[in-house]
């Protein structure tokens, strides 16, 4: 077997044109939407996200406002910033590039954000209304995933599904979404504390690989097949690797790939919680 691929990129150009005439919408009752984003520090990784981020903007009829702050920016300046865009009636939703530089703590950051402006959906209060099951944005990569799943027919309901990585942006709320009453999948969380992830991956219809950590997920580790999910990003000199290992095409029935999977995706749910945010401002 050959997997097909999950292509993300081509998704988040149809969710693209989507959001273009939402946005159209919201032009006729006079209300544009804008990202804001806070960039501290000169993390060239970081740099190229965000112009990726307001490139999709400009495509789309979002407006833009960049904040680009020094690494030696202290916590009291970057909260004042932050503040003027919660502030901000042109600014509709906003996220803070993560990580940040030296001292400046992400969590606190993200704590300073106002939640109905938060386009990340990292915000603890959304967090928690996730785990609440009450509306608010979703983190933009589970949500990217479980749309690219949904949008390709991949069913969840009753879906044993093994997710490789509990952080705060990927693995863990992913698990929440997932088992969701709307979604119904059965989620097995593995971390660095589990005794042999094999024995998890193996069992699974749905494999989401989000540990950062090149190629942990071979073909011996997937049941013939599965839909695997590649989250991790790896740049090395030969240019970006996945978590999944290139062996486990030959097993797997889907796979979204490292590049032009989840990453676009990611792209486009920002967008979408964008339009969202600026929809419910508006009433
Ligand atoms: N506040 C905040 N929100 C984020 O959403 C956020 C963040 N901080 N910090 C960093 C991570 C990472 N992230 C990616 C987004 C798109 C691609 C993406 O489009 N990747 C392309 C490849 C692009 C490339 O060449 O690097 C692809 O997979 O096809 C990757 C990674 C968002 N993040």
């Amino acid at each position: 077997m050959t997997a097909e691929t999950l292509d993300g990129k081509a998704l988040a150009a149809t969710i693209k044109a989507e959001l273009k005439e939402r946005v159209a919408a919201l032009a006729e009752r006079g209300i544009v939407p804008g990202l804001g984003t806070v960039l501290v520090g000169d993390d060239p990784g970081s740099h190229s996200y965000v112009r990726g981020k307001h490139r999709d903007c400009a495509e789309v009829g979002i407006a833009s406002i960049q904040v680009e702050l020094p690494a030696s920016t202290s916590a009291a300046e970057l909260e004042g910033r932050i503040r003027e865009l919660n502030e901000d009636p042109a600014c509709t939703g906003f996220i803070v590039q993560l990580p940040l530089p030296g001292a400046l703590d992400d969590a606190w950051a993200l704590e300073l954000v106002d939640p109905g402006k938060d386009a990340d959906g990292l915000h603890p209060a959304n967090l928690g209304r996730l785990v609440l099951g009450e509306p608010g944005p979703l983190p933009c990569t589970p949500r990217g995933i479980v749309e690219l799943l949904r949008r390709n027919g991949v069913g969840l309901s009753g879906a044993e599904v093994c997710v490789i990585g509990r952080g705060t942006t990927v693995g863990r709320p992913l698990g929440l979404l997932l088992t969701r009453k709307s979604e119904n999948a059965t989620v097995t969380l593995c971390h660095t504390g589990t005794v042999d992830v094999a024995e998890h991956t193996r069992r699974a219809d749905i494999v989401v690989a989000a540990a950062g950590r090149p190629r942990i997920v071979t073909a011996d580790m997937v049941k013939p097949g599965a839909v695997c999910v590649d989250v991790g990003i790896t740049r090395t000199e030969a240019g970006l690797v996945g978590d999944i290992d290139p062996s486990v095409r030959e097993v797997a029935s889907w796979i979204a790939p490292v590049p032009g999977g989840v990453g676009p995706m990611t792209r486009a749910m920002l967008l979408t919680n964008v339009v969202e945010r600026a929809e419910a401002l508006a009433g």
